[in-house]
């Protein structure tokens, strides 16, 4: 079975172009594909195929609204194998991806997500490198919750991003005591707030209209980047500042993004890169049940 691999701001993933829905997405396949000794490794799982042969097969109870059967879907999963509605580095470099295979010739179309329809803007797709703007669409704000991490606590905003994050603010924090922070162990959360779980994101304030950010994500741990995350992150640095609308450069260990936000919704710039294409052995991913 083909695949192909790529990453946004080191964000990175296992593409599997599987038209005809043929691979069931199994917990200990996915896990196993994403183990970095045992698999090929990745953050996550984007498996490509159109939305209306996503449903037929059943993996889709239904089109999720602002997706139509024909839209290429991005069904996603975390490197434990659990489902996430959304993946913004995702997106870019599925788009990127259907661009360099010729699956989609349009530079502007709809990703398909469990969050809805994702208008894209694929601005350059030249071999291994792409840059695209992802419209994110809504951005809800869940009220007030705090996370623990390395015994401290940062106090932030639920925010859903189509999938849930608590972005925590920490006006005192520099890069350097960012960097410094040990993201291993997963941050204490408030479950009665967070029922399905959370990503967490912990930001600088905005300083020369950029944060800096890391996040320890859902069904992963520490990421070297989440384009859900600094969504979530640019929207809470913005409340931060008493703004709810505003463009923010959001720099995380692999890279850079920029978030524009307004009225309640936002965009998504940043860097794809396709790193290689191959094969997975059919045997060892059919043995794995
Ligand atoms: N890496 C993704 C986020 C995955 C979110 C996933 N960890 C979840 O369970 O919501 C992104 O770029 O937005």
């Amino acid at each position: 079975m083909d695949f192909s691999k790529g990453h946004g701001t080191e964000n990175d993933f296992v593409v599997l172009p599987d038209p005809d829905v043929r691979l069931d997405l199994t917990v200990p396949r996915v896990k196993a594909l994403c183990d970095r000794r045992r698999g090929l490794g990745a953050d996550g799982v984007l498996r490509v195929a159109k939305a209306g042969a996503l449903a037929e097969a059943g993996v889709l109870a239904d089109l999720p609204e602002g997706t139509s059967a024909d839209d290429w879907f991005m069904d996603y999963r975390n490197a434990d194998g659990s489902l996430a509605e959304m993946c913004g580095n995702g997106v870019r470099v599925f788009a990127h991806y259907l661009l360099s295979t010729g699956l989609e010739t349009r530079e502007e179309f709809v990703v398909g997500s469990r969050a809805g329809g994702k208008p894209v803007v694929v601005h350059s797709s030249d071999g291994p490198l792409g840059d695209v703007t992802v419209d994110m669409g809504k951005i809800r704000d869940l009220g007030s919750s705090a996370a623990t991490l390395d015994g401290k606590v940062f106090n932030g905003i639920g925010i859903d991003v189509g999938n849930p994050h608590l972005a925590c603010v920490d006006p005192h924090l520099t890069a350097a005591s960012l960097s410094a922070l040990d993201l291993t162990a997963a941050p204490g959360f408030d479950p009665g707030f967070f029922p399905h779980g959370v990503n967490v994101e912990i930001l600088t304030r905005i300083d020369s209209g950029a944060v800096d950010m890391r996040v320890h994500e859902r069904g992963v741990g520490e990421t070297r980047s989440c384009g859900t995350g600094t969504v979530a992150a640019a929207t809470a640095a913005l409340r931060h500042e008493g703004s709810d609308s505003g463009e923010v450069v959001v720099r995380i260990p692999g890279g850079q993004v920029t978030v524009a936000v307004s009225e309640g919704r936002a965009t998504l710039r940043g860097p794809s890169v396709l790193v290689a294409s191959g094969s997975i052995d059919d045997s060892w991913w059919n043995a794995l049940t």
